[in-house]
């Protein structure tokens, strides 16, 4: 069984990206799959550089020494392949009806799942002002924060839906709600 709608969201760091599309596992169960776009590229990454995948994975200190030669490296990738790491994410996704992925960054993302699921894909943007990211972990660091794989999305404008997630945020069960409103068709 394939999709029957993929779910793609985008957000500064610390915008809350992780956190609603865990809430919204929660809440969908096994109907859902969550897939992550940085998993092929921080596997391939690990491998090649004999490091320690798990620790690549989880939200720590260690994944944060090797962003800036992650970013690098998966740039070069994409300039010959756009389409490679979303492919790979998606080859290894299991056959559920809702996909949802948490980490679109690029234009040419939005690009490859329109034109591989033609009609299947709904874009969600989370927005979270500076202040609320900053207490949340987030500093600015060069060449991570402004750079394309962070700003690519910044002045894309034709989002399905645009969840505030700041301080002006609405109660959780409200955001889900209105998440849930691109699925209501199915
Ligand atoms: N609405 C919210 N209510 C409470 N805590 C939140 C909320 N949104 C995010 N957080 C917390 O803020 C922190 C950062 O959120 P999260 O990891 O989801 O951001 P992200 O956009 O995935 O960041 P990154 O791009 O760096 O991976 C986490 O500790 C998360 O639990």
């Amino acid at each position: 069984m394939a999709p029957r709608i993929i779910l793609l969201f985008s957000g500064k760091r610390k915008s809350g990206k992780d956190y609603l599309t865990d809430q919204l596992q929660k809440l969908l169960g096994d109907r859902c799959e969550i897939i992550k776009i940085s998993q092929p590229i921080k596997s391939h990454w690990a491998k090649e550089k004999n490091l320690n995948l798990n620790e690549m994975l989880s939200d720590s200190e260690y994944k944060e020494q090797y962003r800036l030669d992650m970013i690098t490296w998966s740039d070069e990738m994409r300039d010959q392949d756009y389409g490679c790491f979303c492919r790979e994410a998606c080859q290894n996704a299991a056959d559920r009806p809702i996909w949802i992925v948490s980490d679109i960054r690029r234009k040419t993302d939005i690009q490859w799942f329109t034109d591989t699921y033609p009609d299947l894909i709904r874009t969600i943007r989370i927005t979270a002002d500076e202040e609320t990211r900053k207490k949340r972990g987030y500093s600015f660091k060069e060449g991570v924060d402004n750079v394309v794989s962070e700003c690519d999305l910044d002045d894309y404008t034709l989002w399905d839906l645009v969840v505030e997630n700041g301080k002006g945020r609405q109660q959780l069960e409200e955001q889900l709600g209105s998440i849930l409103g691109l699925l209501s068709h199915l």
